[in-house]
């Protein structure tokens, strides 16, 4: 783990990286809720995660770790601030709009794969393809990206057929077949044991540097930490390093 100084986090970029804009939020506030239920989620949060940096984001339930990732990935919009993909501003897309940068801009990693019962680890990736528009072109191709993840040898194996850990293997190819600028991930680890939790976050790490992915993952797991270059604190809607 380190602070991410400048000079860290220039030596983890692959070549390339720098053309790529990665994550950037200023000012994002979002209120949840309505009269006297309402709930700041988010208070003026800043945050800039460049292309290629694994950043972690951790605090207490309810402190707006899940909003943040939400806004992030063009889902909510916040109600005031901006969010810039690789250079985009999605606060100011349309639904179309946001909806497309969500497919070819963003990759999502949930608690536990959330993968498609009925397909095979081979047509996960396709399918995620074929929604971005990027079968014939623009994304990686789905057999290399599934034997880089370690999942070469399970390509025909549909999810009730593969461990935890395998699924979620499988569901970091899915969100990163299409190329995405920004990656992020939910409790990726919330179902998995120690040694199968650690693989999976060394693995988020190895793909986030070596592809050139602004990675944020969300974790109540604090033992994962040490594979993350940096660490955010969130705490009542604030962020803080
Ligand atoms: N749809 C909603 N309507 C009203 N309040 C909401 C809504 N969704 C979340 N909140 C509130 O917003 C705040 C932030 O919630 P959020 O889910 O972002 O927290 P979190 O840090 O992800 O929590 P956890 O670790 O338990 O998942 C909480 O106080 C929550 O109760």
């Amino acid at each position: 783990m380190t602070t991410g100084s400048t000079s860290r986090r220039q030596d983890l970029h692959p070549a390339g990286a720098q053309e790529r804009g990665g994550l950037l939020m200023e000012g994002v506030t979002l209120s949840l809720g309505d009269g006297d239920a309402t709930v700041t989620a988010l208070d003026d949060v800043d945050l800039a995660v460049a292309a290629g940096e694994f950043a972690a984001i951790v605090g207490p339930s309810g402190s707006g770790k899940s909003s943040l990732l939400a806004v992030a990935g063009a889902l909510t919009t916040p109600d005031a601030g901006r969010v810039l993909v690789d250079g985009v501003d999605i606060t100011r897309a349309s639904s179309r709009e946001k909806a497309r940068h969500r497919r070819e801009r963003i990759g999502f990693v949930f608690q536990s794969g959330n993968l498609i019962p009925a397909l095979t680890a081979l047509d996960q990736l396709r399918f995620a393809l074929d929604i971005a528009g990027k079968r014939t072109g623009g994304g990686h191709d789905p057999r290399e990206l599934l034997d880089r993840v370690g999942m070469g040898h399970r390509v025909g194996h549909r999810p009730h057929q593969l461990s935890g850990g395998e699924r979620q293997r499988v569901g970091i190819a899915r969100a990163l077949v299409t190329r995405p600028a920004v990656l992020l991930v939910d409790e990726p680890t919330a179902a998995l044991d120690r040694a199968r939790s650690d693989d999976i976050v060394t693995l988020l790490a190895h793909e986030a540097h070596g592809f050139a992915v602004a990675t944020i993952m969300v974790t109540h797991d604090h033992e994962v930490l040490s594979h993350c270059d940096r660490v955010l604190s969130m705490v009542d809607g604030r962020l803080s390093e």
